[in-house]
């Protein structure tokens, strides 16, 4: 793993009313790495996903991804610099086909500007082939590719969990933030994901990962960053992390 640093987030802070949610946290991913982020419920974890990919606004503190700031920049602008995000509930579109949901992530899609579309057709339908021919290809390689013309809405929990994943290499993501892709998936499922994961990694893209699941965090992570109470605890290989009393303690209560 090289320690060339993707994303460095430092000082980040966000309070909701009188509740810290995230104080004075920092993260930092190194490229080509998977990073854990891990903490008991209410850590802050997914507050923090929030601010790095600004869906919500940090009170204080910065985010630096590839030598760029972006935490001036909007969630789409961060997107389009290569850090996309799923959620803990995946946010597919019921009603739309799994192959929809595919193409709606597609970046290149000549605007909605009635004359440009109707003045560039060809280039159109050309950028609508691509785009299919890279959805089916990204689908079948998770196993999706039989279920494309199927409802989003039919799929199983986890199925959506993948596809909510699948959905991301729409982009060409440098980094990819996953909030719990393990939670409610079954086991088979959620070995499947792993190594979906690692082959993604393999093939150049970096990933933080919030997990509850250690066994999870355990077999993918490279690092592991602690927050508990919305600041910074430990940090760590998941072996140190594990023996670390203090996050033990954390997780049981005093
Ligand atoms: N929009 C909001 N308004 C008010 N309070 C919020 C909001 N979002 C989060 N919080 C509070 O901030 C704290 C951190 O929540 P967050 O969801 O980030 O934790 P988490 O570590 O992701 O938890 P979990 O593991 O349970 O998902 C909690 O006390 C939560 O209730």
């Amino acid at each position: 793993m090289t320690e060339d640093k993707l994303l460095i987030a430092q000082g980040l802070s966000k309070s909701f009313g009188g509740i810290k949610a995230v104080d004075n946290a920092t993260i930092n991913v190194h490229r080509g790495s998977i990073t854990g982020l891990i903490g008991p419920n209410g850590a802050g974890k997914t507050t923090l996903f929030n601010l790095l990919s600004n869906f919500i606004n940090p009170d204080r503190g910065k985010v630096i991804f590839d030598n760029q700031k972006i935490d001036h920049l909007s969630s789409h602008q961060i997107a389009q610099r290569g850090v996309i995000r799923t959620f803990q509930v995946a946010r597919v579109l019921s009603r739309l086909s799994v192959l929809e949901n595919m193409l709606l992530a597609a970046p290149k899609q000549t605007g909605e500007n009635f004359f440009k579309v109707w003045l560039q057709q060809p280039k159109l339908r050309q950028e609508d082939r691509l785009n299919r021919e890279k959805a089916m290809t990204i689908l079948d390689s998770v196993g999706l590719a039989a279920k494309a013309y199927d409802y989003a809405g039919a799929l199983s929990g986890g199925q959506r969990k993948l596809l909510e994943m699948a959905r991301t290499l729409m982009v060409d993501p440098k980094l990819i933030l996953l909030d719990e892709p393990a939670a409610g998936v079954n086991p088979t499922l959620i070995q499947q994901i792993c190594q979906h994961i690692n082959t993604w990694n393999q093939q150049g893209i970096s990933f933080l990962i919030i997990e509850h699941n250690m066994d999870v965090i355990m077999s993918l992570c490279d690092r592991v960053w602690v927050l508990a109470e919305g600041t910074n605890l430990a940090e760590g290989t998941p072996t140190e992390i594990q023996n670390n009393q203090e996050v033990l303690q954390a997780y049981l209560g005093d």
